[in-house]
């Protein structure tokens, strides 16, 4: 923190794309600049919670056609309550509830703080990319030429760059399309290859990992493997005894997620790894939420394999890796089979600006991740702070093993999803985000022994590299004003306030 010259790149990086010093953008300015508009657009679209009682999907589809028709045109600022008001007041000029976007001043948008969701690509990173969008567009397989020859050397810079943020050999990193596809890859992949061996059919998982781990699972157990969804403790952590206790001689692979992308707790790597190496177990991760943020060494935490998404990294979506230990050498069955790219794992051409965008921003976490991490936790314990400082709300998952950039708080007497209607000039994500087709509230939160209450009266908050002061502070005021509110509409919340032990009443079943 004592150098300056990051934040001073940091500032050109706020005065926007155009502006930013080193940047090729001027030179393809009208139609660059405007992808990176409809990029950084995209987000918009990200925040889908839903709710039965309150219609929350159709609410927002109102709001997200109002908002569309009126790209561009949105109005500054406003702190009144928004609840009850249909979605084209809420678009009015006189409502004015959507406040200034700050990133690269791409129009008046909700404030960020979804970053878990995705995160905003760095603009060095699109400086990166261009070029391969461009003139250097040959076939990275291709080896009789030089446009094979220069897409090649780039990509492999990019895998050597990832392989460097988290302690790798660069030929142990594959290239895939995102984390989801790493999961896949990695519990299936393990899966088949022993079944074939006929020795192990076994896997375990904990309960809160991410769906695409659950489902992966899932599926094995069509398949005829047996699956362990081990429980966690109410800090959101895994017990190393209970782990132990679940692994056999048959089981083939321990799948624990790094960060939670709920709750943003970090499971205890190290203590996983030596468990499973002593046990001759495969140890994968799903480091999604937590490569490029928190320091991540493979070999000291003897993880095997290990996920990694390109977008939660500052760089383009579409693009993710997976690291695969070459010593002790891991075995897996490919889930995509055909020329035989990435050693044989993952077949298919690669894209090369997506794999620059991802190497330069892996390249960029290393180089500035305590710079990030300082600052974001700054940023975090001022929201945390402020949020705690409210009467009954609380902290969902482990305060200390905790990446700071995922905050995820409950407040009790609020309904989350009517929090979120409320806070429209704010995108975020409910931490009991159910979907249309499920009115469960967040199987995280219920794991960690949340009451179904508390569970649907979270909410998520996600910062990152471009989240400023201003705009927590803005949050900060927004959720005070809009939770009082809210609470104030609330029955529960009237008796709670006169002193009544909400445990001791007897509610009369219907
Ligand atoms: C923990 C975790 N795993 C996996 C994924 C999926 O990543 P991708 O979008 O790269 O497929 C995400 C993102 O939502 C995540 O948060
Ligand atoms: S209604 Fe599903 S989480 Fe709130």
């Amino acid at each position: 923190m004592t150098n300056i010259a990051p934040s001073l790149a940091r500032q050109a990086l706020r005065i926007g794309a155009r502006r930013y010093p080193s940047t090729s953008f001027a030179r393809f300015s009208p139609t660059v600049t405007s992808t990176v508009g409809g990029h950084i657009r995209t987000y918009v679209s990200e925040t889908k919670p839903s709710n039965a009682t309150v219609n929350v999907d159709t609410t927002i589809q109102a709001d997200k056609s109002a908002f569309l028709a009126q790209s561009g045109k949105r109005p500054q600022d406003a702190t009144m309550p928004t609840t009850g008001m249909s979605a084209d007041a809420m678009m009015s000029p006189a409502a004015g509830i959507l406040k200034q976007a700050t990133i690269m001043d791409e129009g008046t948008r909700p404030i960020y703080l979804d970053m878990q969701a995705t995160t905003p690509m760095d603009p060095r990173v699109v400086d990166a990319m261009l070029p391969f969008m461009t003139g250097l567009y040959g076939n990275p397989h291709s080896r009789t030429h030089a446009y094979g020859w220069e897409t090649d050397q780039a990509i492999e810079q990019a895998r050597a760059h990832i392989a460097d943020l988290i302690g790798a050999d660069p030929k142990e990193i594959i290239f895939t399309s995102g984390a989801t596809e790493s999961n896949n890859m990695s519990i299936k992949g393990v899966a088949r290859f022993f079944k074939r061996g006929g020795k192990k059919n076994h896997i375990i998982t904990s309960q809160t990992e991410h769906k695409c781990v659950l489902d992966s699972c899932r599926h094995l157990q069509d398949e005829g493997f047996q699956v362990t969804y081990l429980p966690v403790q109410n800090n959101g952590l895994v017990d190393m005894a209970q782990l132990e206790a679940a692994i056999r001689p048959e089981t083939a692979i321990v799948s624990i997620m790094t960060v939670n992308n709920e709750i943003g707790v970090i499971q205890p790597m190290e203590e996983i790894g030596q468990l499973c190496r002593s046990k001759k177990v495969y140890f994968h991760t799903d480091g999604a939420q937590a490569v490029g943020k928190i320091p991540i060494d493979v070999n000291k935490m003897n993880v095997d394999l290990m996920s990694i998404s390109g977008h939660k990294i500052y760089g383009p979506m579409g693009i993710g890796a997976c690291y695969v230990r070459r010593r002790p050498r891991v075995r897996l069955d490919p889930i995509i089979s055909g020329g035989g790219q990435e050693r044989g794992l993952r077949s298919g051409t690669l894209s090369p600006p997506l794999a620059v965008g991802m190497g330069e921003a892996a390249r960029i976490c290393k180089e500035e991740m305590q710079y990030d991490h300082t600052r974001i936790s700054r940023l975090s314990n001022r929201l945390l702070e402020g949020l705690l400082a409210m009467e009954h709300t609380t902290l969902n998952g482990d305060r200390e093993r905790h990446y700071p950039g995922c905050v995820n708080v409950s407040f009790a007497y609020v309904e989350g999803e009517s929090l979120l209607m409320a806070l429209k000039d704010i995108a975020l994500s409910s931490g009991s985000a159910c979907t249309s087709a499920s009115l469960e509230p967040s199987y995280v939160l219920r794991a960690l022994g949340s009451s179904d209450e508390s569970a649907h009266s979270s909410i998520r908050f996600g910062i990152g590299r471009f989240t400023t002061e201003e705009e927590i502070d803005y949050v900060l005021k927004a959720v005070r004003e809009r939770v009082s509110f809210l609470r104030e509409l609330s029955p529960l919340w009237e008796l709670v306030q006169e002193g009544i032990d909400l445990n001791t009443i007897e509610w009369s079943q219907h």
